[in-house]
């Protein structure tokens, strides 16, 4: 199966190497040119782990391999997927009859659109063949085939199953099921927490002030996506509390990691500096807060996150703030 997968940052390169050691033919392709020539030359690694694409992968900045490509992976961060999708469209790209993956985490910043609903909203009438792959999975671990559990989610149950097949291997196991909204809305917020859970570090909080992020913020996850049409079901699993899990407690997560700056007293934007890599949660922060808002759906933890990154708002002042809110039933 030829397949080209968009964007060669650690996510898209370390998924590329796996579909080709799955035995697919497989292309990496990359907006930065220089980096797209650095990376095919081996001149430099994608793999925070220090390992490499294999031999043979190509990496490209040519659109060429789409033609004959029947499967089109987004790993793209999520504020470039609606220009990477025009830019596809605007040179004779079609993504007609293709099975569309995207494996990227976010909500569109001003539309508060899914990444699939960006997609289709490029490429119209492609929504049935557009599959979510999302759950606990950095990077770091499954370039180097740590075993790993992920969810495969897509309206048709067949591009779900298309994608597992694609994927699984003895070292990633792919679940599937058709809840994209939830799968979608888990992966993307999942990242405020993070921060949060960072922020708690950054603030030298213990596991206790950790745990109650997780689990409350595990509620207000569910309530949005329930609220945006997702099942209750989809957020305890995988692409929920999972993810939520991994990325709030991982050293590897740039998300947890930008928390703790911030908790130490740094901006969101001079955190987001430091970091050098994309942290989804800061874009998504204001999406969080602007759904939040919309639906008008309880989302205590979203509401400091947004205001301590954007609003000039002590993390400690925060803290407290949680901490004082009038008492209430945990099942409310
Ligand atoms: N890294 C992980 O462990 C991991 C795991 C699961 C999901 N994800 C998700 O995958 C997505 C990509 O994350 P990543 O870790 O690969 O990011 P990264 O920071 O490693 O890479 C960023 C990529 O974006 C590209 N880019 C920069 N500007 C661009 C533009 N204007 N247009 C198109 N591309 C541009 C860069 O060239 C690079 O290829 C995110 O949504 C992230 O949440 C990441
Ligand atoms: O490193 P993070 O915080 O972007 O998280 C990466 C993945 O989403 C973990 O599943």
């Amino acid at each position: 199966m030829k397949i080209t997968v968009l964007g060669a940052g650690s996510w898209g390169a370390t998924l590329a190497a796996l579909l080709f050691e799955n035995g697919n033919d497989v292309v990496l392709w990359e907006f930065d040119k220089k980096r797209a020539e650095n990376l095919q030359s081996r001149k430099i690694k994608p793999f925070a782990a220090g390992n490499d694409l294999p031999k043979d992968l190509l990496v490209t900045n040519s659109l060429d391999s789409f033609k004959d490509s029947k499967t089109v992976l987004f790993a793209v961060p999520s504020q470039y997927m609606r220009s990477t999708c025009k830019y596809l469209k605007d040179n004779g790209v079609s993504l007609d009859g293709k099975l569309i993956i995207s494996a990227t985490k976010g909500i569109e910043n001003e539309t508060l659109l899914r990444m699939s609903e960006v997609i289709n909203e490029v490429f119209p009438g492609t929504y049935k063949n557009i599959a979510a792959l999302s759950g606990p999975s950095h990077a770091e671990e499954v370039c180097m085939k740590m075993p790993t559990a992920v969810t495969s989610a897509s309206e048709s149950a067949e591009a779900a199953e298309k994608t597992r097949k694609l994927f699984m291997n003895k070292y990633f196991r792919v679940y599937n099921q058709t809840d994209i909204i939830g799968v979608e809305t888990g992966a993307a917020l999942k990242n405020v927490f993070a921060i949060a859970s960072g922020i708690v570090d950054g603030l030298n909080f213990g596991d206790n002030t950790k745990a109650a992020i997780v689990s409350r913020g595990l509620k207000e996850l569910a309530r949005i996506g329930v609220a945006l049409g997702g099942k209750e079901e989809t957020f305890y699993g995988l692409s929920g509390a999972g993810d939520l899990m991994v990325t709030c407690f991982s050293r590897h997560s740039r998300n947890r990691a930008v928390g703790e700056a911030v908790g130490k007293g740094k901006s969101a934007d001079e955190a987001e500096k430091s970091l050098g890599m994309v942290a989804e949660g800061i874009k998504n922060a204001i999406s969080a807060y602007e759904v939040g808002k919309k639906l008008k759906v309880e989302v205590p933890i979203i509401n400091e996150v947004y205001k301590v990154l954007f609003k000039g708002k002590k993390a400690l002042d925060a803290v407290t703030e949680l901490m004082t809110r009038a008492p209430k039933h945990e099942q409310e």
